[in-house]
């Protein structure tokens, strides 16, 4: 299952935004270090479902009504403050947390109401610029401390006679999450000694910040929009990484409300409906939230995890079935199953998604859409839906 860290400094809303976007119960407070332990739930990420092209709506429980929610990781973890690589904070622990990260969302304060150590300040006087560039340093960091301690391994290496340094650095970071591809891509970006004993620390150094920009790409959610001084969203923006303006809070009381049959809201919907009674003050309340989602086009919280998986991670959605016409499993359920694949997926990477036995005896596969055979390169587009036939059943 694809992976999403949520990384900011402390207090920046990630207990907030973690909550909201997996309703789990976690603590959730206005002091630094509420998460003391890294949380790890199920989210989701919202497409449109393939059943929107028929009369029908599927009625699988993770579409509501053609907003179909594909499952995600999501992980949240604790504050980082300038140094947590060196320790400081609640620092490496949470740092390792990330490893199997795919990507990495960093919730920002974009109201600069707290300060690099997450404590509150007057709102507006942190440039939030800063805390985006003493997150990537370090992660960055993180990964170089990784390089360092392992180095000496890749320089016992290096006196074997076949010693090939692509290979030994691949073996090193791919436990990292980096493929062979991203370390061969970053060793093509760089000059280096082919002599590992001859690296410097600024070589070791140059190869992390490659290896970690390719593995862990990074979004930016502006959070706290409601409060935020507009021209910090804009500098954000200015740092060329994604932004996405959000409310955390405004989607956690919206899917509370939702939860408690007051408003009818979908994560990731442009606005909601008032369905049951209020307060004044709730009534209030969801008034200030629409006014931030009719500025910014929502909460935000539904549109990040969608820009780091779909465009930052280039992911596709294909849905398997068993049956080409029906769109059904072998029990007869529309659309069960969908899954998340590199964009340039084939239908045997899907075969291999779905089962390593249907990978194995993979025959051809079907397109539910034309109902015709698909080549074995066909790249999956997203939405398809596929029938794969196997020798596996
Ligand atoms: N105004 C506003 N406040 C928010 C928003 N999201 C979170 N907060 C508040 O910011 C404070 C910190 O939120 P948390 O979610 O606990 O922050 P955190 O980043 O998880 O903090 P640590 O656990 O210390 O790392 C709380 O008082 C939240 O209510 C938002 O969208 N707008």
């Amino acid at each position: 299952m694809i992976s999403i860290a949520l990384a900011g400094k402390p207090n920046a809303g990630k207990s907030t935004f973690y909550k909201a976007a997996t309703m789990a119960d976690v603590d959730v407070a206005n002091y630094p270090f509420t998460t003391i332990d890294a949380n790890r739930g199920v989210s989701h990420v919202r497409t449109d479902c393939p059943c929107l092209e028929r009369d029908e709506r599927c009625g699988d429980e993770n579409c509501h009504d053609g907003k179909r929610y594909v499952p995600i990781e999501l992980l949240d973890v604790a504050g980082l403050v300038p140094g947590a690589h060196e320790g400081r904070g609640l620092g490496n622990q949470f740092l390792d947390e990330l490893t199997n990260a795919d990507a990495i969302v960093n919730v920002v304060d974009a109201s600069g109401g707290t300060n690099e150590e997450g404590e509150p300040v007057e709102i507006g006087t942190y440039d939030p610029v800063e805390e985006v560039d003493f997150i990537e340093e370090q992660l960055d960091q993180w990964l170089a401390s990784i390089v360092d301690r392992n180095w000496e391994s890749v320089e016992r290496k290096s006196r074997s006679p076949d010693f090939d340094v692509d290979e030994a650095l691949a073996d090193m970071l791919t436990g990292f999450g980096a493929s062979e591809a991203d370390v061969a891509a970053s060793l093509r970006e760089l000059d280096y000694p082919e002599d590992p004993i001859q690296w410097t620390d600024d070589h070791r150094e140059a190869l992390a910040r490659d290896v970690r920009s390719r593995t862990k790409p990074i979004i930016l959610v502006a959070n706290k929009a409601d409060v935020a001084p507009p021209e910090n969203v804009e500098c954000l923006k200015e740092t060329g990484k994604p932004v996405i303006p959000a409310t955390a809070e405004g989607e956690l009381a919206l899917r509370q409300a939702e939860e408690g049959g007051v408003v009818e809201y979908d994560p990731g919907d442009e606005d909601f409906e008032i369905v049951g009674d209020l307060s004044d003050e709730q009534a209030a309340g969801l008034d200030q939230i629409r006014e931030v989602m009719q500025e910014w086009g929502g909460t935000g919280v539904q549109e990040a995890l969608n820009a780091a998986v779909y465009d930052l991670l280039d992911q596709i959605t294909a849905y398997p079935v068993q049956n080409e016409t029906k769109w059904t499993d072998a029990k007869g359920n529309v659309l069960p199953d969908a899954f998340l694949l590199p964009r340039g997926s084939t239908p045997t990477d899907l075969a291999y998604a779905v089962h390593s036995d249907i990978g194995d005896g993979y025959l051809h596969a079907v397109n539910g859409k034309t109902n015709r055979e698909i080549s074995d390169d066909y790249e999956l587009a997203e939405g398809d839906v596929v029938k794969i036939v196997s020798t596996a059943k």
